[in-house]
């Protein structure tokens, strides 16, 4: 049987240099940094909007560790290494030597990336057996880390996306601010207040990955054999096999989507599982054949991997949300400018209780879910179901992973309305820093040329 998994606990990036990145998420974004974990060769930052938790992972581009390939890995072998791996950490408390990241697998990748989604479960070294009879490769061992708070076990799986990787935790034995060896910064202003907030975030929606062509189906099993997700329609239409394709006008875009099993819904009531809080979707995508230049092709190109394209933002409130940011200097994806003057946009939007100019203001999208219960149409406009969207540009050095904020009035899945203008912003923004570079080239050469 698969491992169920209790809540997500928090999402690592891991950078060459944080500085900027650390920057950004505390006074663009307005995630409140309150716990870090600082050796001398590496950092570990860790920042909270709601329950949305990132840690920003620094340090040694950690020595590439040999992956333990776990399906035939026997009970010795992997005492010493769950042993070299804690002596590794003794070693560097004393000086010795960098310790990996905590937390977190330690193998290379040579860009920036968004490569751990953490997850708490309720026995580690239960779900580590479980998913070894699975196939499943581990990164690291079920491992234990203590302070004076008390302990806390965790193993790292690699998944089957790129360089991801998932960090299984207990963290019932701990009662500090965030994890063993993480110091709280006394600086979390994050307790319970979203809503009062000018940037009001509350949760990751979801997350997406881009994919290679033709790799959803193997994802999906793989998510669905290990951990029971479930498939998730983003429209009532969808094709079971094919997804949510989203293919006419330049556009050529394959979604399907995915969400956890919930332990509770299953009639098991495990003491950590808060039922008020809103599972996080998985959304896989793939690009369609013959597209030119696109976002997720050239995700996989600049990210040299599949992995985590994007991941959404739950708010409650996205007109100030994006204005807090805006002004802050986060910048958003501008859809292109016929998008709020199409036939019908201005109502639509003026129905759902918005204002057309402070959506065009930051680029924010607005889709109606066609598909209104029978009841909600005889009810008007303020029944029916609605999402607002707006994504932030790439937020590392390269074209790869970006935020999104998304409210959503309703509607569960993503607005196809939404998607294409999307896609056609990011195509123009493409282009544009094509031209950029190229005109750059033709500098450079005609000076040389001099
Ligand atoms: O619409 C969303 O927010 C999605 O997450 C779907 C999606 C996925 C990948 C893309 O490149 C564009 C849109
Ligand atoms: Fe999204």
């Amino acid at each position: 049987m698969a491992v169920p998994l209790h809540r997500l606990h928090h999402v690592s990036l891991q950078v060459s240099n944080g500085q900027k990145l650390i920057y950004d998420l505390a006074s663009k974004y307005k995630f409140n940094l309150f716990a870090t974990r600082i050796t001398d060769r590496s950092r570990q930052t860790a920042f909270r909007k709601g329950a949305a938790v990132f840690v920003v992972n620094e340090g040694p581009r950690c020595v590439a560790e040999k992956e333990m390939n776990d399906g035939g890995l026997d009970g010795v072998t992997r005492k010493h290494l769950a042993d070299l791996h804690r002596a590794s950490s003794e070693k560097f408390k004393q000086g010795n030597k960098s310790p990996p990241c905590l937390y977190d697998g330690h193998h290379h990748h040579p860009v920036d990336s968004v490569r751990n989604v953490c997850f708490e479960v309720e026995d580690v070294e239960r779900s580590f057996k479980v998913l070894r009879e699975l196939g499943c490769s581990f990164l690291v061992p079920p491992t234990t880390v203590e302070d004076e708070d008390g302990a806390v076990t965790y193993s790292v799986v690699k998944s089957v996306v790129g360089n991801v990787c998932h960090t299984l935790i207990d963290k019932t034995k701990y009662a500090g601010v965030f994890l063993p060896e993480f110091h709280a910064t006394g600086r979390d202003w994050s307790s319970g207040k979203e809503e009062d907030e000018p940037c009001p975030v509350t949760h990751f929606d979801h997350i997406t990955y881009a994919c290679p062509r033709k790799t959803t189906h193997q994802v999906m099993q793989w998510y669905e054999k290990l951990f029971g997700f479930q498939r998730f329609f983003i429209e009532r239409n969808e094709d079971v096999d094919e997804g949510f394709v989203v293919n006419q006008d330049g556009v050529g875009l394959r979604l399907t989507a995915m969400q956890f099993w919930k332990c509770s819904e299953a009639g098991l009531s495990l003491p950590l599982v808060d039922k008020n809080e809103p599972d996080c979707k998985f959304v896989i995508a793939e690009s369609l054949p013959h597209q030119g230049r696109n976002q997720v092709d050239t995700f996989l190109e600049q990210h040299r991997a599949a992995g985590i394209q994007h991941i959404g933002l739950y708010t409650k409130n996205i007109v100030s949300a994006a204005n807090t940011m805006a002004e802050a200097g986060v910048q958003f994806f501008s859809p292109p400018p016929a998008y709020y003057t199409q036939v019908g946009k201005q109502q639509e939007i003026e129905e759902a209780g918005h204002n057309p100019q402070m959506l065009s203001q930051h680029g924010i999208l607005l889709d109606t879910d066609l598909h209104q219960d029978t009841s909600s149409q005889r009810d008007g406009s303020q029944n029916k179901r609605y999402l607002l969207q707006v994504f932030t540009k790439p937020i590392f050095a390269e074209d790869t992973f970006f935020l999104e904020l998304i409210q959503r009035r309703g509607a569960t899945g993503f607005g196809e309305g939404n998607i294409r203008a999307l896609w056609r912003s990011v195509q123009a923004y493409m282009e544009d820093e094509r031209r950029d570079s190229d005109t750059e080239e033709s500098a450079k050469t005609v000076q040389s040329a001099q």
